[in-house]
């Protein structure tokens, strides 16, 4: 049977093992709704206690800050995003928002919603680095910006963008600042100690917890409406059900992710730069990004003469598992936005594969991928019209 190698961690990760463990109890045993007054629902406490302790050191929130238990970033961007739309933009004179044209589709989407109602977005361009600067964030602001957003990492490229600087210009022009931390969790620091953000997101999924749960952080004293409403959760921030067991796993993942940050970026990172270098030994490859300025697992590689597609396809045949970009948007042949806002031509923001390797990543498996991979880009170039 063809060994499988799993290289698309920024589109999904396994639930390490150790997670999985901390949500068994919460099915068949401690199975009971959070809320309850009764025994059964009182004994789960602890446990959603304990969870929100570890989520509140993960990211160095405060206790008087707020973490919402969510579905996933999606849910939180929108609420972020639109929150401000009913709480900010709408009544008062403030009608603009900065963000920038690296952002994940749910940001973006939702930002264009708000257009169509009347709000002034920028969408800032990356440089040739595929950077957004705290300068271009800086120029951008207006007496009536009211939130700028800018991920933390960008999910195709692992481009990590300066938030801390960011937060300083946000602060003196006195404008609320989101970062959607989703590809930084479990891969750099993120320390809102040192960080000043308003509003940050994070899927558990991403860090090898489970689909289906993750996390909104709120700044003390700052109010957002809910975007899901009807029930006395999460102080009112967001109704419904508290999904336990995912918010347990969530808890022990990101307290998992943060004690392997040495490892993620001393040995993930030397596999990832082993792949990164044995790539570049071929004519004609780009890599998007500067090394140093790049999430420890993620290398985003365009190849010259071979679809982004073609070599997904030749890799996948051979069991490894990577992407042209991100997943949700495998389906859409345009060219990569990052690869079109760095300068790639046409023909060369189409040739973007993005590899995104993991904790669980093996030498062997990169060895693999290696050699699949350059066999790949010789049979694809030997096809191709272009090269
Ligand atoms: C920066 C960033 N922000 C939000 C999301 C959405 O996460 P959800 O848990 O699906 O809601 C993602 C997920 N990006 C995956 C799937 S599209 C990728 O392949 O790049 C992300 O990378």
């Amino acid at each position: 049977i063809m060994e499988r190698i799993y290289l698309d961690n920024n589109a999904t990760t396994i639930v390490d093992p150790a997670v999985r463990d901390t949500m068994e109890p919460f099915y068949c045993h401690m199975y009971g709704n959070p809320n309850s007054l009764h025994l059964f629902g009182i004994e789960v406490r602890p446990y959603l206690h304990q969870a929100m302790e570890q989520l509140y050191s993960g990211i160095g929130a405060s206790d008087a800050d707020d973490i919402i238990i969510n579905s996933c970033a999606t849910e939180g961007n929108n609420t972020v995003i639109l929150g401000f739309y009913f709480n900010l933009l709408k009544d008062t004179r403030k009608k603009h928002i900065i963000t920038t044209q690296l952002e994940h589709p749910c940001v973006r989407e939702s930002c264009r919603f708000l257009e169509r109602h009347g709000v002034k977005v920028t969408y800032l361009a990356p440089d040739r680095d595929g950077l957004i600067t705290a300068k271009m964030v800086k120029d951008a602001i207006t007496d009536q910006t009211a939130l700028v957003s800018v991920m933390w990492a960008n999910n195709e490229t692992g481009i990590i963008l300066p938030i801390e600087e960011i937060s300083k210009v946000c602060k003196e022009q006195g404008v609320y600042l989101h970062s959607d931390a989703v590809q930084a969790i479990g891969k750099v620091k993120v320390d809102l100690q040192k960080v000043r953000v308003d509003f940050l997101t994070f899927s558990a999924h991403k860090f090898h917890g489970p689909k289906g749960v993750g996390g909104l952080y709120i700044r003390d004293g700052l109010n957002l409406p809910p975007l899901l409403h009807g029930g006395e959760q999460m102080g009112g921030h967001r109704a419904g059900t508290v999904n336990v067991a995912g918010t347990v796993a969530m808890g022990k993942a990101i307290e998992l992710a943060n004690a392997s940050l040495d490892f993620e970026n001393r040995e993930v990172r030397r596999l990832r730069d082993k792949l990164e270098d044995a790539l570049l030994k071929n004519a004609d490859v780009l890599v998007v990004g500067k090394r140093e300025l790049r999430t420890p697992n993620t290398l985003y590689v365009s190849i010259r003469g071979v679809e982004g597609e073609s070599m997904i396809w030749d890799l996948n045949q051979n069991g490894i598992a990577a992407s042209t970009g991100s997943a949700c948007a495998s389906e859409s042949l345009e060219a990569s936005p990052i690869l079109t806002a760095i300068g790639a031509d046409r023909e060369l923001a189409h040739t973007g594969v993005r590899f995104s390797l993991s904790r669980f990543t093996t030498e062997k498996e990169i060895d693999i991928t290696i050699e699949v991979a350059n066999k790949a880009i010789e049979r694809l170039r030997q096809l191709s019209t272009s090269y």
